[in-house]
């Protein structure tokens, strides 16, 4: 039988407890489709720390040097806020991750759910015209990556991009748009920022080499702005790493909540780590309401990206949306819920044995 083997690192907060939900799921989708998981857990961010001194220890990296693919929660929060930014987990594990393995190529796809679009914060008429985006995140460089300097009295982060790093992303987003509805949105802010011209420049190139995509270009600003006024004029976003960091969460506030949004962050191999777009979540950590479809989602563009397992991807997609149907729903996505995290795990985990189907 064919097995994969996954390293999971489920992280901190509420990381531990969706990720169990996405292994369930993940069981439920081997036995249908017959196939294997091998599932490796380590330690990272600060659960590592705790257990052995650093974000990211060696042997987490092996684990995940040696799978096919990293399932991961998240890591972070108040209790590592105090030690030096560069041991934090944020950037000693999960920065170096994506930097380790060149996983420059970030998918954040979000949309509203048929039937769903009261889950949106938006009025309803603009809700009714529909949301499908895919926002696609330059991941290791920009800001994140570059130079940075504090002194007693300022501090500074470096922005810089190399045409290569603008042309890949690029690439990726043309070549997303072509499977979809044919336009790319590329964002930047070139009316202030060096990077931001050249980044216009290298993608004006790519488009050239794309006469079927339609490309605009638009200053975040006011990306942030029409996200809220008319998200439906979105088909792919191509964002650099803050920008598209700052506009996925909006994203994901706009698709319902944080809890909705899964990602996939790919290497020009096509080996990937997938994570949910939110973090750690303290706020609601061990409390048993965060809701583990991001995580769930996140499982599904594993099995696609990675492992090329369409059905189950498909399978997996299916039942969010037929579990967001019968209304089986953690109380980010309505307050008047009492679902726990493992009740929608359960669920989707036997829509897919059962093979139920979403309305839509
Ligand atoms: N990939 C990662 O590991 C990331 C880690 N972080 C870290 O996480 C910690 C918390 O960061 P925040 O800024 O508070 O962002 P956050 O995304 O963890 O939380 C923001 C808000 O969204 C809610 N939320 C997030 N995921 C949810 C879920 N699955 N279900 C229900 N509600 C959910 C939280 O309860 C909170 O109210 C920080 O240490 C941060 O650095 C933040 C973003 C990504
Ligand atoms: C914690 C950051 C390093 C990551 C983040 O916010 C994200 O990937 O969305
Ligand atoms: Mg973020």
């Amino acid at each position: 039988m064919k097995t994969y083997n996954i390293a999971v690192l489920a992280g901190d907060g509420i990381g531990p407890e969706v990720m169990a939900e996405a292994i369930k799921v993940l069981d439920a989708c081997a036995e249908r489709f017959e196939f294997a998981f091998n599932y490796r857990h380590a330690f990272v961010g600060g659960a590592a720390i705790d257990t052995v001194g650093e974000a990211l220890p060696p042997s987490t990296l092996a684990c995940c040097e040696q799978s096919d693919a990293i399932l991961f929660g998240s890591v972070g929060g108040p209790a590592w806020t105090h030690l030096p930014p560069d041991q934090q987990p944020e950037r000693a594990a999960l920065l170096k991750l994506r930097q380790h393995f060149d996983l420059f190529c970030n998918l954040r796809p979000a949309k509203f759910y048929q039937g769903f679009n009261h889950l949106s914060p938006l009025r309803s008429d603009i809700c009714a015209k529909g949301m499908d985006i895919l926002c696609l995140r330059e991941l290791t460089s920009g800001i994140y990556f570059g130079a940075k300097e504090r002194t007693a009295t300022a501090a500074s982060d470096t922005q810089t991009y190399q045409r290569d790093e603008i042309r890949r992303i690029a690439i990726k987003a043309f070549q997303a748009a072509q499977a979809r509805r044919q336009k790319v949105t590329s964002i930047d802010k070139a009316n202030v920022m060096a990077s931001g011209i050249l980044w216009r420049e290298v993608v004006n190139e790519i488009a050239q080499d794309f006469p079927d995509i339609s490309v605009e270009h638009m200053y975040v600003d006011n990306a942030a702005m029409q996200l809220i006024r008319d998200p439906s004029q979105f088909d792919v976003m191509l964002c650099d790493n803050l920008f598209g960091d700052i506009l996925s969460d909006e994203l994901a506030a706009i698709s319902g909540s944080m809890g909705l949004l899964p990602s996939a962050s790919i290497n020009s191999q096509g080996f990937g780590l997938y994570e949910p777009a939110g973090g750690s979540a303290p706020d609601i950590a061990g409390l048993s309401i965060a809701n583990p479809m991001a995580q769930i989602l996140s499982a599904a563009l594993m099995l696609r990206h990675s492992f090329a397992e369409e059905a189950a991807a498909s399978a997996i997609e299916n039942a969010v949306a037929a579990c967001l149907q019968t209304h089986c729903v953690t109380r980010d996505l309505d307050p008047n819920q009492t679902v726990s995290t493992a009740q929608v795990g359960d669920t989707i985990a036997q829509m897919i044995t059962e093979e139920v189907a979403a309305w839509a």
